[in-house]
């Protein structure tokens, strides 16, 4: 009787909580619209040039905008964590400060997600979210086309600016995650005298490389449109192509958030180029991909969540592409010939996985 009262007692608390949470869903989209909103208008950029925090007026005046509707996105803004609020004191009015949080909105710099938050809020990415029953349901087999009547990429082939905003939204992502590849992994990258990066997009990732592995020569590789804008760099050569065709020779290959786009067949398809790319005695080809975890135990719940996030962004903006468990990555590996494979965790949402010929 008493575990009987205990048990409804749980399920009020429970439908008390989901009439609360139901409205996170109901409002889900104003958080981002938010963020995007404070980018644009470049708060955290303005914040870092004054050097301090900000009244509401500084900010307004340094963003041109009206104090009254700015003070209402700070107060969101400051309510999300995203910036703190210095309360007013005998000495001056409330200001507006930086957090780690709002340092990531920053227009460039080391640890800016800016361009990646532009890209996934912009309209053209929005757009196939809106498909993504119909692509469950298979009224279409691709949320994105059915929208822009071509692939991502054969749409940023013929969009200089959307392809633009995908090359800087996935060097951001590069700037996190090849710190944390090296931080794990710098042994891998030891005794390699050159190294090709499929997909690797406007180099950033194989500039950071061979910055700190001055002993490696890059061969950036990706399609023509994506190396005839990638910065030239020292030590590393820029070459276009297919990478469903060939792909340039090197010690080891290094392929980053490129297989996930893609579905098992093409994937394997691709590995087996990367593979014929290496030395099959003692080359390798170093895969950076998400790794999901099946074991609830064993997840770290944020980055699951964020993993998840992107097998979801993988159905609405590739055709094929999804994001794979280690038995999943096991498959197409082995389907693409390789003898053998390791998996490193790292300090990022990807993981390290070293393939062997
Ligand atoms: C998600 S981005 C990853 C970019 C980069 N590796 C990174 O992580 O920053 C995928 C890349 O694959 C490239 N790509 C798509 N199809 C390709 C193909 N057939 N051959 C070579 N590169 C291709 C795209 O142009 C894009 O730069």
């Amino acid at each position: 009787m008493e575990d009987k009262q205990r048990e409804l007692g749980g399920e009020e608390k429970e439908e008390e909580h989901a009439k609360l949470e139901i409205w996170k869903y109901v409002f889900g989209f104003v958080e981002i619209a938010v963020v995007k909103c404070a980018i644009q208008l470049g708060i955290a950029d303005a914040i870092e040039s004054h050097g301090s925090p900000m009244t509401l007026l500084e900010l307004s005046s340094a963003l041109r905008c009206d104090p009254s509707p700015l003070y209402r996105i700070m107060r969101v803004l400051v309510h999300l964590k995203i910036f703190k609020e210095k309360p007013a004191t005998q000495l001056g009015p409330k200001v507006y400060a930086q957090t780690p949080l709002s340092k990531w909105l920053l227009k460039s710099g080391k640890n800016s997600m800016a361009a990646l938050i532009l890209l996934e809020s912009s309209p053209v990415m929005l757009a196939p979210w809106h498909g993504l029953s119909a692509r469950i349901q298979g009224v279409n087999n691709s949320a994105f086309e059915a929208v822009h009547g071509e692939d991502v990429w054969s749409y940023a082939a013929a969009n200089p600016n959307h392809s633009k905003l995908i090359n800087e939204a996935m060097a951001c992502d590069a700037r996190v995650a090849v710190p944390a590849v090296l931080e794990s992994c710098l042994e891998v990258f030891k005794g390699l005298e050159t190294i090709v990066d499929v997909g690797g997009g406007d180099g950033t990732t194989l500039r950071l490389l061979v910055e700190a592995c001055p002993w490696i020569r890059g061969i950036n590789f990706d399609l023509p449109h994506v190396v005839s804008v990638a910065q030239e760099c020292d030590r590393i050569e820029n070459v276009g192509g297919d990478m469903f065709d060939c792909v340039p020779k090197a010690d080891a290959a290094i392929i980053m958030w490129v297989l996930h786009d893609w579905g098992d067949d093409e994937c394997i398809r691709i590995l087996k180029k990367c593979r014929e790319a290496v030395p099959e005695d003692k080359g390798q080809v170093i895969i950076v991909e998400a790794v999901i975890e099946e074991d609830n135990e064993k997840q770290d719940k944020k980055l699951t969540n964020v993993r998840l996030m992107l097998d979801m962004v993988m159905m609405a903006h590739t055709n094929t592409g999804k994001e794979r468990t280690m038995k999943e990555w096991g498959y197409v590996l082995g389907e693409a010939g390789f003898s053998r494979h390791t998996i490193t965790p790292i300090h990022a949402v990807q993981s390290v996985i070293q393939a062997f010929p």
